[in-house]
């Protein structure tokens, strides 16, 4: 892959960065900024070297259409007040708005433009739309930059389409990414220990898959949990539940035993009758959740016991809040989790933006760990040895 230094001198040209600013927000307020933090020393590189940078970016998973909620207007304040200068944010991802925005930069100046999933064709099945709205990208540059590493795992058109449009390279961001994770994937150090949890369960079940044939145990958390709790025949009240998953669980527990893979699941669960911070928590065994709950932790003997299966890792890779930690009443398990993974001797990555920003928010030294990625189901992906179109796209 080609570097930022190998698109030559950029002085006056107008570069289009990818950067994956896909941060927590209660209401308009950044609860954390790490994504934005980790994209500074590319857009500091680009401005140095005197370019106009223009920066596209998503934020959450809006309907391909203008909606307020997801507007990137926090990013663009934060992002200035990080780089010590104003970032314009242009009104629309293409538009005339974008593009007189782009037309007014003066050289070292940063603009974003906004939400790109607000165009329902940057996240479209169809190529011809994809490369259509790439076209429209590449059209606001000279040349393009991807440094998004949390959304390299999506063929989208501000990750992939355009890098074949323009002259590119990829960001330092990905570099470091890659010279991270690929210590844990060549050659990892065993016992190789997985965590997943979350509540993107059908975007990362899928992994689980490939996992069997790499880790020595997995331990399952988070909103994970029920599919697998349902697998094993029990009731998991209103708890997340991927119902068309159900029988490819039961192909992985089979699976897992069969090539002696451990998969741990927890042995109680906090539950609560609804999704709130100040709901009534109560502790349950896992089988046996009530119909009228949801289960949104695991339960603190199962903290402990994930706790016991991370302590003797040797590599040890984590994606997925272990509960609702958002709320003071569900994060015990994820401060479990985290709290064994910073004091563990072994190689320690935490991977996503929700994940990493629990380290963080819940107060863990992020030094602690040998690498927290921003990259959720981007890492998972790249651990698992998987082709990721938005760096497949830059090694042409
Ligand atoms: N039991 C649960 N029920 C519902 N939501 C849950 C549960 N456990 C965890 N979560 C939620 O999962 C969310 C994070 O999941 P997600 O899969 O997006 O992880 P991530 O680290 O952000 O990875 P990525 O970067 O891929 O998005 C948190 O907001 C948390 O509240
Ligand atoms: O948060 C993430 O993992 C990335 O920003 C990608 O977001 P997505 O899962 O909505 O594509």
């Amino acid at each position: 892959m080609k570097t930022i230094e190998d698109l030559g001198d950029l002085r006056g040209k107008r570069v289009l960065v990818r950067s994956d600013f896909n941060v927590p927000l209660d209401g308009t307020t950044i609860t954390d900024d790490g994504r934005i933090r980790a994209a500074l020393p590319t857009l500091q590189a680009l401005t140095a070297a005197g370019a106009k940078v223009v920066v596209t970016a998503h934020l959450g998973r809006p309907k391909g259409t203008p909606d307020p909620k997801y507007s990137l207007a926090p990013v663009a304040d934060r992002l200035g007040e990080l780089l010590g200068a104003t970032v314009v944010l242009a009104k629309d991802t293409v538009g005339e708005d974008a593009k007189a925005v782009v037309a007014a930069l003066a050289d070292g100046q940063v603009a974003l433009l906004e939400n790109i999933r607000f165009d329902a064709r940057e996240t479209s099945k169809d190529d011809a739309e994809r490369a259509a709205l790439a076209d429209e990208l590449a059209a606001l540059a000279d040349a393009y930059v991807s440094d998004g590493f949390g959304v390299v795992h999506r063929k989208q058109a501000s990750v992939y389409d355009v890098a074949k449009k323009l002259p590119h390279a990829a960001g330092k961001l990905v570099f470091k990414e890659i010279d991270s994770l690929s210590k844990a994937t060549e050659n990892p150090q065993r016992p190789y220990v997985v965590v997943l949890g979350g509540s993107k369960v059908s975007d990362k079940l899928g992994v689980i898959a490939n996992l069997l044939g790499k880790a020595d145990r997995l331990l399952i958390g988070g909103g994970m949990v029920f599919t697998f709790l349902a697998a094993k025949g029990h009731q998991v009240g209103s708890s997340l539940l991927e119902k068309d998953q159900i029988e490819t669980v039961k192909g992985y527990l089979t699976e897992a035993e069969a090539k002696g893979v451990e998969i741990v699941l927890p042995t109680d669960i906090v539950v609560a009758p609804e999704f709130k911070a100040d709901a009534p928590a109560t502790t349950v065994a896992a089988d046996a959740i009530p119909a009228d709950q949801m289960g949104l932790d695991i339960g603190p003997e199962s903290g402990q016991l994930f706790a016991s299966k991370i302590a003797d890792a040797k590599t040890v890779v984590w994606n997925g809040p272990m509960g609702v930690f958002e709320f003071d009443a569900f994060a015990a398990g994820t401060k479990a989790v985290a709290r064994a993974m910073s004091e563990a001797d072994g190689f320690s990555i935490v991977g996503g933006g929700d994940s990493a920003a629990a380290v963080r928010t819940l107060g863990f030294d992020e030094s602690t760990f040998s690498h927290i990625s921003t990259g959720g189901g981007a890492s998972l992906e790249y651990l698992e040895g998987k082709t990721l179109p938005g760096i497949a796209v830059l090694e042409d």
